[in-house]
């Protein structure tokens, strides 16, 4: 439990509305609204309890803003993501999120005057400096260009001898850029050659098949990565990173996503940079999700994941702490956005009792990024969270409907069951079919997700409950890039360019159920609306006033 005394977590009770409902907390992943045409799956499926929300209540339906600013990004070009969606939606405030505090501990230079600079910079004299992320400029879990003055800085801090292991994107940018990023990385470090510093690419793979698994769905992903950064093994060796992304993506079945994983050798045949006794590694992702398993076997020294083979002793640092409960890992370049007071920690205080539920892949999105990038409960006895296995070793694209029904079902019973009062889950498909970039796949999916919605609601009408079923960011509603005017734009050849990323679409989000009281609306007030204002408006429906620094309530309720 957090810090403060139990009376400092008593929420104002609300004048209009009751304690006790039970409500239904969704979050359809990857769900924004956009135009209405042959590439929006949500259009395209047939979703008719996601229509007939905006259709029979317009007074409880309405978009809210999930990208950029109301989300804690740079800019107003920044897509939204599940990190920083689910954080708003959790913690009822907007904080200034990893991406930024980076550009800014980069921008002042604070970050080579922090603890996790010193302590890695003791590698500098006579070990290798490793830096391992995701290579692209797509802003969710890390940045091109952050990376790109970290290695100056480094450089300027006295590091001599520098290796870049990457894994290429193809998901938060367009599948295929990535010759590009290694392109543009190359000529940084050749840049650095030409200031005297060992600077080279020692490995590469593609995000999803190497290193960046998350919640521990498959630790065969992170072996891979360990074996390539690490051991300096791989089933494909080359003596140039741009020359391996390109062969490797000239098997017709091989995208950004997936390339396996490979090493750069010298001429010999040997690997340039595996990772050896008195190195420093830095993982440079700044989002917590991906990077943590990998933190895990670097830092651990107990560790039965996998075998590791060789553990070397390493100054080891996260761009940010990824794991603010498990205090992971123990150096960091950048302090994480403190989350505190998230609206879980003060329900669990005032009585309310929570099931939380999704799949493997996005069980951690309705936990660890609800409370704040914390991990666990906060009171074992208020709280239930289930993890449904999510399946493994396939895109989702095969499985379309992934784990819809069974959440929904495991909502539903948790529901029925009377023992709690609020049933909070994601629903993943639209999101992760989405990032495949199979729009046939999508669509199914996005029915899948209505149909989930459908059981929950069903059954929040059988206890006399409420509903609230909102997303955290667009995905499947918009399946090409577009130029300005929204069409869809054609690469070089003429082919259809398929977007696999988020949006910047805004989402929706719907209240109802029997247990609404008469005359609960949505205000015309707060018209700039966001995922942070979610919280307040949940806690409301539990029968609370929200903190004072909450962001302001979606709801007001008239007399009728
Ligand atoms: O899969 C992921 O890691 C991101 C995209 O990079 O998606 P989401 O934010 O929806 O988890
Ligand atoms: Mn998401
Ligand atoms: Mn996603």
């Amino acid at each position: 439990m957090g810090s403060k005394g139990q009376n400092a977590w008593k929420l104002a009770d609300h004048p209009k509305l009751p304690k006790g409902k039970t409500i239904a907390m969704v979050v359809l992943d990857g769900w924004g609204e956009a135009r209405p045409d042959e590439y929006n799956c949500i259009h395209v499926a047939d979703t008719p309890t996601m229509d007939s929300f905006k259709t029979t209540a317009p007074e409880k339906w309405r978009l809210i803003k999930a990208h950029g600013s109301a989300v804690g990004l740079p800019s107003e070009d920044d897509m939204g993501n599940s990190e920083v969606g689910h954080n708003a939606l959790g913690a009822g405030r907007i904080f200034a999120q990893g991406a930024k505090l980076v550009d800014s501990a980069l921008a002042s230079g604070k970050i080579y005057g922090g603890e996790g600079f010193k302590y890695i910079k003791q590698s500098f004299d006579n070990g290798t400096l490793h830096l391992i992320g995701l290579l692209s400029d797509g802003g969710v879990h890390s940045r091109l260009d952050q990376l790109l003055l970290l290695l100056k800085g480094a450089a300027e801090q006295g590091a001599k001898r520098i290796r870049v292991h990457f894994l290429t994107d193809g998901r938060d940018v367009l599948d295929g850029s990535s010759v590009g990023f290694v392109e543009t990385l190359e000529k940084d470090l050749s840049n650095l050659r030409e200031k005297g510093v060992d600077a080279q690419i020692a490995s590469g793979g593609g995000r999803m098949y190497v290193t960046m698994d998350r919640y521990e769905n498959d630790w065969n992903v992170v072996k891979r990565g360990w074996d390539a950064q690490v051991l300096g093994e791989a089933p494909y060796k080359f003596r140039s990173a741009v020359e391996a992304v390109k062969k490797l993506r000239e098997d017709p079945k091989a995208n950004d996503q997936y390339l396996p994983p490979f090493v750069i050798v010298d001429e010999s045949g040997n690997p340039v940079g595996p990772v050896k006794d008195g190195d420093a590694v830095v993982t440079f992702n700044f989002r917590a999700d991906r990077m943590t398993m990998l933190a895990k076997a670097l830092e651990y020294a107990d560790f039965d994941k996998f075998d590791r083979v060789r553990v070397p002793k390493i100054y080891y640092a996260g761009m940010l702490q990824y794991d603010g409960e498990l205090k992971l890992p123990s150096h960091y370049l950048v302090s994480p956005p403190e989350i505190e007071r998230t609206s879980g920690e003060y329900l669990v205080h005032n009585g309310v009792r929570t099931f939380a539920c999704s799949e493997t892949v996005k069980f951690g999105h309705v936990t660890f990024f609800w409370n704040g990038n914390r991990s666990g409960c906060f009171n074992e006895e208020m709280e239930e969270y289930v993890e449904i296995p999510s399946d493994v070793g396939i895109t989702f694209n095969v499985q379309p409907k992934m784990k819809a029904l069974e959440i929904a079902e495991k909502a539903r019973d948790a529901i029925l069951s009377g023992k709690f009062d609020q049933i909070r889950v994601n629903l993943p498909n639209g999101d992760m079919v989405g990032h495949t970039g199979d729009i046939e796949a999508t669509v199914v999916a996005c029915k899948a997700a209505d149909e989930a919605v459908k059981t929950i609601i069903d059954a929040i009408e059988q206890v006399g409950g409420i509903y609230v079923i909102t997303a955290d960011h667009g995905n499947a509603e918009d399946m090409v890039k577009r130029d300005k005017s929204g069409a869809p734009q054609l690469d070089k050849s003429g082919k259809l360019q398929i977007l696999t990323s988020h949006t910047l679409k805004p989402v929706p989000i719907a209240i109802g159920g029997p247990g609404l009281k008469a005359g609960t609306r949505f205000r015309n007030d707060v018209p700039t609306g966001g995922l942070a204002n979610v919280a307040a408006t949940v806690m409301n429906l539990h029968g609370f006033i929200a903190p004072d620094d909450y962001e302001p309530t979606l709801i007001e309720v008239v007399d009728n």
